[in-house]
C-alpha cells in the first residue's frame, strides 16, 4: 500500500531541549494509525510539524511524495491534512447545521456572511456531511445543548468537509465516557474504511487504541521506540518497560493481527 504521509528525521528543540528526536514513519493510504506514548512523549509536538504549526529544526516531512516541510498551517491544509482537536472547536451559538455549512462555505472558499440567505448555502451538503457522523436528526438544535459525545461527533463533520486526504486527531475521545469512546472511534473506523481517508490519532485510552489501529506507533522521550502491529507493539519489550515497568501491557484478545 502506498504511503500519504512520510516523515524523515523529524527533531524539534525547543532551547536547547529536545523534544522530538530523528522520528521517522509512514502512514499509508486508508490507514488508521495511532501515535501512542506517555504524557511529554512528544505526540502533539509531533503533530503540530505536520501541519505547519511548527516548523521542525530538522527533518522532513512528505504529503503524497510532495515536501510540505515548513509550509504554512493553511498551505498544508487546503494541501488535504485536516485536524481534529482535544477541545471541541464549534461556534456554540449557531446550529449544528449552520456550523457545517459555515465549514463549506471556508472549503468552497465563499465569503461567510451573516445575510439569512447564506444559511441556504450548501444545506442539502452539509446534511450528507451530518448523515456520515449520524447527526442529521440534530441539524437544527444549537451547539449549546449537545451531549459532549455529538459535539464530538460534529467536530468530525467539518474536518470531513475539507475532504481532507490526510486527518490528524488529538486525543479524540478525550472526556468521553468508555463506551462512548468506543463507538466515536468505530465511526471513525468507518470513514476510514468507506471513504478511503488516512487517520493517525494519538490516544491515551488503550483499549481504544486495541480496539481499533491498524498499526501502533510509541513515542518516548522524543524517541520512536515501536512501530508496527497490535501484536508486534504488545510484544516489544521496550513498549512494555515504558508503560508499566515490565508488566503486560496488552491482552491477547484485544490483537487484531
Ligand atoms: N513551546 C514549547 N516550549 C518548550 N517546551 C515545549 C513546548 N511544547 C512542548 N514542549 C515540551 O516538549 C515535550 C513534549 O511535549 P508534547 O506536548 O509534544 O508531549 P505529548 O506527548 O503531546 O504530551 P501529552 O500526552 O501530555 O499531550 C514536553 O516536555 C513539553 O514540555
Amino acid at each position: 500500500m502506498s504511503e500519504i504521509l512520510r516523515v524523515e528525521n523529524l527533531k524539534k528543540s525547543y532551547d536547547g531541549f529536545v523534544a522530538v528526536n530523528g522520528v521517522s514513519f509512514g502512514v499509508a493510504k486508508g490507514e488508521l494509525k495511532a501515535l501512542i506514548g506517555p504524557n511529554g512523549a512528544g505526540k502533539s509536538t509531533c503533530f503540530n510539524m505536520l501541519t505547519g504549526q511548527h516548523r521542525p529544526t530538522e527533518g522532513e516531512v512528505f504529503l503524497d511524495g510532495e515536501n510540505i516541510t515548513g509550509r504554512k498551517t493553511r498551505d498544508v491544509w487546503r494541501k488535504g491534512v485536516g485536524r481534529t482537536f482535544q477541545i471541541t472547536g464549534t461556534y456554540q451559538s449557531m446550529t449544528v447545521i449552520e456550523n457545517v455549512q459555515m465549514a463549506l462555505m471556508s472549503h468552497h472558499r465563499k465569503l461567510f456572511s451573516m445575510m439569512p440567505r447564506a444559511w441556504k448555502l450548501y444545506r442539502d451538503e452539509a446534511f450528507e456531511f451530518l448523515d456520515t457522523v449520524a447527526m442529521a436528526d440534530q441539524a437544527d438544535r444549537p451547539c449549546s445543548v449537545l451531549a459532549y459525545g455529538d459535539l464530538k461527533r460534529l467536530e468530525l463533520a467539518i474536518a470531513l468537509t475539507h475532504r481532507p486526504r490526510l486527518l490528524l486527531m488529538d486525543e479524540p475521545t478525550a472526556g468521553m465516557a468508555p463506551s462512548a469512546r468506543i463507538e466515536l472511534m468505530q465511526l471513525v473506523a468507518d470513514i476510514v474504511k468507506d471513504q478511503g481517508v488516512s487517520v493517525l490519532f494519538t490516544e491515551h485510552d488503550m483499549d481504544v487504541v486495541f480496539a481499533h489501529a491498524h498499526h501502533i506507533m510509541v513515542l518516548n522521550r522524543g524517541e520512536l521506540i515501536a512501530d508496527g502491529s497490535v501484536t508486534e507493539v504488545r510484544n516489544n519489550p521496550q513498549v512494555q518497560e515504558v508503560y508499566l515497568g515490565g508488566g503486560t501491557l496488552f491482552k491477547e484478545e484485544d490483537a487484531h493481527a
